[in-house]
Formats: structure tokens, sequence, C-alpha cells
């Protein structure tokens, strides 16, 4: 799993690391990384090194020696390398490196290049972009809409402009193609808008690692953490012992919203799907192998809930609510549950739960349980909606974040602009359930569903604009290829 740490534990790291090593080593190591992505760029995009034109954006701090001593490099490889000093004063050293290179100094963004560096501004960054810094990168923006390929942006360390601890853009701040950063993932280049405003993501070891003692801010699952937490079927095995799942969706006004959450939790590792409500019938005729009953307290067991979308908000529904709450199993909210919770009584019955809750909200319904839209630190609003609901929030965006009322945070790798389309979530829901009913932990039960949607979102979208029937009909292919193969 990838950690993302903040700026005062990656100081921290830094300090200690030079303190056992020769003046300027760490800016070598950092440069060497980022020479050798810049020219497999160049190399697979624009044919090679030898006279393709760089320009370096240069602020005033060490980012801007980093993107200086690359500068230099690239220039002994035969590049035209220019230089753009967004600050009166540039890390001398890299300045002088890149003029006896060959490099040179511009005033402004040259008409034609092949990569932009952005060595702005890095982990030292204090607010968004000034106005000369803004300027350049709205020039290189501009070149970039009249020719599609160049100039490909690469960012040093953190795309300039983003806020490095959050993910937020507030202002201006530079799009890159690449980002390459230095020791340690920072959450922008994870979580939030930041993180689109990344592009592809590379880690350059410098030797950080070991001196990074505290808690990552954030934790980004990969292939085979999913793969590992995914309940396996085994030869003692039966339809109970994977567990139950019911679901408490849906209405005979939306019986949709009960056949995606049921698509989504028959994809999942459990062995028998459960439904209680009043779209019974639709949920029959589609899916034979579906358990029916009017209500929740006629479903039999089951060994974790689903409970909200498409329920609607009058009596009956605050009853099926006020019944799965009071079972003593995993729980997994959505939409008209959660637009139900902002009622007090339900509020303290969900706060007064033993088994684990999950809250599946988009940004409104966040709003409506929180009293606020989330900040812009997506993770610390996450973080604190959890603590106060005392359940795990999966807060829905291009990069969901996952959150624990212990404090613990996750992000979500997967994302698809495909996935932001009605019913979506629905599947997403019954998907999380299976996992709770196999016996997953909540917060790895919902990373791990957020993290097979997305991907199944992705296979959808390859076909053509999907809606949410084509993202449940993904995810059998999807679990075939991410967690059973591998
Ligand atoms: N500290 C280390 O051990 C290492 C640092 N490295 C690089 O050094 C960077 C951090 O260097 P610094 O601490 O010098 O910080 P930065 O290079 O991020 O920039 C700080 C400087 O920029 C100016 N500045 C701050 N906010 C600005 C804004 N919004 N617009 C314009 N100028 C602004 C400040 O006056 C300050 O001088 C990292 O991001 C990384 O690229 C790497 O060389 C690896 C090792």
């Amino acid at each position: 799993m990838k950690g993302a740490w903040r700026v005062s534990d990656i100081r921290s790291a830094e300090a200690a690391l030079m303190a056992t090593l020769p003046p300027g080593t760490l800016m070598k190591r950092a440069a060497a990384g980022l020479t050798k992505r810049v020219v497999s760029l160049l190399t697979d995009r624009f044919g090679g090194v030898y006279g393709r034109r760089v320009l370096l954006l240069v602020g005033a701090g060490d980012n801007g020696g980093d993107t200086l001593l690359a500068g230099a490099a690239l220039a002994r490889r035969g590049a035209a390398v220019s230089a753009l000093r967004l600050a009166d004063r540039v890390h001398e050293e890299g300045w002088a490196l890149l003029l006896a290179a060959g490099g040179r100094s511009v005033a402004a963004v040259p008409r034609t290049v092949d990569v932009v560096l952005d060595g702005i501004v890095g982990i030292g960054a204090k607010g968004g972009l000034r106005a000369n810094a803004a300027a350049a990168v709205k020039s290189v923006r501009q070149a970039r809409a009249g020719d599609r390929a160049r100039p490909a942006v690469v960012a040093v360390d953190v795309p300039s402009g983003v806020s490095v601890d959050t993910g937020a853009v507030e202002g201006d701040a530079v799009r890159a193609d690449v980002t390459v950063t230095f020791g340690a993932y920072k959450p922008a280049l994870l979580v939030g808008p930041a993180a689109v405003h990344a592009g592809i993501v590379e880690l350059v070891d410098i030797g950080l690692r070991p001196y990074l003692t505290g808690t990552a801010a954030l934790r980004v699952p990969e292939r085979v953490d999913v793969a590992a937490w995914w309940p396996r079927t085994g030869p003692q095995d039966d339809k109970y012992r994977r567990g139950v799942v019911g679901l408490a969706t849906g209405s005979a006004d939306y019986p949709g919203a009960a056949v995606l959450g049921v698509a989504g939790a028959l994809a999942g590792p459990t062995g028998y799907v459960r439904y209680a409500g009043s779209a019974a019938q639709a949920i029959r005729d589609r899916f034979p192998t579906v358990v029916c009953a009017e209500r929740v307290g006629d479903a039999g067991r089951v060994q974790a809930w689903v409970c909200g979308s498409g329920l609607g908000t009058d009596g009956r529904a605050q009853a099926e609510l006020r019944a799965v709450l009071a079972a003593p199993v995993p729980v997994c909210l959505d939409a008209d549950a959660l637009n139900l919770l902002v009622d007090g009584s339900l509020a303290g019955q969900l706060r007064d739960r033993r088994a684990p809750t999950v809250v599946t909200p988009h940004d409104r319904e966040f709003a409506r349980l929180a009293g606020a839209d989330p900040g812009p630190d997506r993770v610390e609003s996450a973080l604190q909606l959890a603590a106060r609901m005392n359940a795990v929030v999966l807060l829905k965006g291009d990069r969901t974040v996952v959150a624990t009322p212990g404090g613990f945070a996750y992000a979500n790798p997967t994302g698809s602009a495909a996935l932001a389309t009605a019913g979506t979530g629905d599947v997403l829901a019954g998907l999380l359930g299976s996992l709770l009913a196999a016996g997953l932990a909540a917060e790895l039960a919902a990373m791990a569903a957020a993290y097979v949607h997305g991907l199944a979102g992705r296979r959808a979208a390859a076909d053509g604009p999907p809606n949410a029937l084509h993202v449940a009909e993904a995810l059998r292919e999807t679990l075939s290829n991410v967690i059973i193969k591998s």
C-alpha cells in the first residue's frame, strides 16, 4: 500500500537523512531521477533528447534547484534548454551549471517547446501561484491547447499551485502530464482536485523511507492489497458461511435502485443475497437466486445490511432503517438512509451501534449529514464526520476517500469519470454490503469495493458511455482479472 506523508513529516525525515550525507546529495539524487524520467518522456514522445526543446520554469527554492540540475544534465545530452526565472533569486549553483552546460535564460515562454519542467515551487509553497508564475503557466496551457502533443508538462515534486497537504486547488495551478516526486508521496498527488493536476505520479527513491517515522496522512491501496483483502471461498464453505447480505433498498416507485444494488451484491463474495422491500417483484423477475421479503423484519438472518437507495423517506422507510440499525451486524447506509439520518433519533441510534457502519455520501449528502460541504481538505472533512457519526465514511469523488472513526484515511486511485452517472452508487453499496457480510473489516470493505467499482467503471467505459447496469455487468470480469488471477 502506498502512503502519503505531510510536508512536516517529510521535512523532518529529510533533515535526519541529510545529516548522514554530504551537502547537496539529496538534490543530486532527486535531479538524477528527474532527468531519467524526462529523457524517457522525450524519447517516447519526441524521438530522442538531442535538439529537443526543454523549458524550465524556475522558482526561488530547492524545487527550482532540482529543476536547474536536471536541465543542466539534459543540456549536456544535447537538449536545447531554456530557463524562465520567476523569482529574483534562484538556486545559484544550479543556475551556473545550467549556463555552463549551454542552457540559456529566456524572458518569456518560447513559442515552441517540447517539454516544460515545472520547478516554480515544491513543498515549500505558501499560497497560490504569484502573478508572474500564473502568467507563465497560462502561456504554457495556451501553447498546449494549440498543439495537443506539446509541450508535455512534468511537475517537479508537486504541481505548483496546489495545496500539498490537502490536495485542494484554490487558484491557478500547473496541470502536469507526469509528476516526478521525491522520497515520498504527498497527499496532493493522490487525493482531491490536485491529484488530477498531478497526472501520472512517479516516485524517485532518495533514501527517505526509513526516516519517515510518523503515520502516513493517507494510504492508497494497490491491486495486490485489494486482492489480498478479498474474501475467498474455501472448500469447507457453503452459501451461509460465505455470508448472507440483505438489501433494504428501492421501492415500488424506485425499483431500479434495488435492481442495481442487488446486481452489485451478486458480484461480491457472499453466497446468498436477500432482498427486503416493496420492489420485490422486480428483483424476483430479474434475479431468481435472490430470496425476497416485504420487510426487514421478515427477511431472516443476514450478516450485513445495505439500506437506503430508492427507499424513500416516508414512515415505512424510517421503520425499515430503524430495523436495520437495530440489527447487530455491519450496515452500509446510502442515499435516502443518509437523508433520514439527519433526523436526531436515528442519528442517535447510529452512534450507539456496536457493529460497524459504513456511510457512502456524495458531496450533497455529506453536506446534509455534516451541516456543511466537505471543505478543501476532503480527507480531514471525512475524518471529522467519521468521528462524529462513529461510522466509516466513504466520501465519493474522483478520488473517493474512506475515513475511519479511529482517524485513518484512504484514497481510491481507480476513480473514473464514467462513474458520474445515476445508479452507480447503488451498485457500489451492494458490492460493499457483500464484502461486509463476508466478514471483511468495514474500512477495507469500503476501500476494496471502491477500488473494484472504479475499475469496473473504466472497463465499462471502454465500450462507450456506460450506465450503471454496464458498470454492474463489468464487475465480474474486473474481479476475475484483479482478484482471482492475481
Ligand atoms: N529538502 C530536501 O532534502 C530536498 C528537497 N528537494 C526539493 O526541494 C523542494 C523544497 O525546497 P524549498 O524548501 O526550498 O521550497 P520550494 O522550492 O518549494 O520553494 C520555496 C521558495 O519559494 C518561495 N515561494 C513560496 N511560496 C511561493 C509561491 N506561492 N509562489 C512563488 N514563490 C513562492 C519562497 O520564497 C521560498 O523561497 C522540494 O519540493 C523538492 O523539490 C529535493 O531536492 C530533495 C531533497
